[in-house]
């Protein structure tokens, strides 16, 4: 298992993001310039690679992976896969069998209820955030706020892309972020 990812690693792994990244002015409401990841997902060896990068990025130094509905579970799978850890789901509201804990949170174009199992993470132990896109911050927060809830800390948060002019990462603070590509 590769232990380290070195810069020229990196850039050359923001060249291919970038070439299988698409931008969708108004979707999925007027104003909103949405970041489609659906062709980086599309690419086996390139998912596998960004996987490395956020596992390689926070050195291995966390006991569980939580990863947020919807697009954060392909990356979250392929995290805790390659870092052999346990995968915890953030789901929406209803989805997951109870007990369960809910935060209701606002993202870039709308409002939700993230959930998570009560039993899904024990006191102490070090989660690492996983998810596609940064933008508010929103949706990280409430899983922070989840996953702390019972007494489980957060390592950090792991995303592809961040949405710099959104200042998730100001809001996030002083979770760490590791962001792919960031722009
Ligand atoms: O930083 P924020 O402003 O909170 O926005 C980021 C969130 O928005 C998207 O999720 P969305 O709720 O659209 O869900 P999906 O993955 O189910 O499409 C994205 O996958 C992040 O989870
Ligand atoms: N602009 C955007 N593009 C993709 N996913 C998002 N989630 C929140 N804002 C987003």
């Amino acid at each position: 298992m590769k232990s380290d990812t070195t810069a020229s690693d990196l850039s050359a792994l923001r060249r291919r993001l970038s070439d299988h990244l698409r931008v969708v002015p108004d979707f999925p409401s007027a104003g909103i310039l949405f970041q489609d990841l659906c062709g980086v997902l599309a690419v086996p060896s390139l998912v596998h690679d960004i996987a490395e990068a956020m596992v390689a990025g926070f050195r291995h130094e966390f006991d569980r992976v939580v990863a947020v509905e919807a697009r954060g579970f392909v990356l979250g799978t392929a995290v805790a896969q390659i870092a052999g850890r346990p995968l915890v789901l953030a789901r929406k509201k209803g989805k997951l069998p109870g007990p369960v804990h809910s935060v209701e949170y606002g993202l870039e174009y709308g409002t939700a209820v993230l959930e998570m199992q009560q039993e899904a993470l024990r006191a102490g132990e070090r989660a690492l955030v996983v998810d596609d896109v940064l933008a508010t911050g929103g949706t990280l927060e409430a899983t922070a706020e989840l996953i702390r809830h019972d007494g489980a800390d957060v390592t950090g948060h792991a995303v592809v892309l961040d949405i710099g002019a959104l200042e998730g990462v100001r809001r996030l603070a002083p979770d760490r972020v590791l962001s792919i590509l960031t722009v």
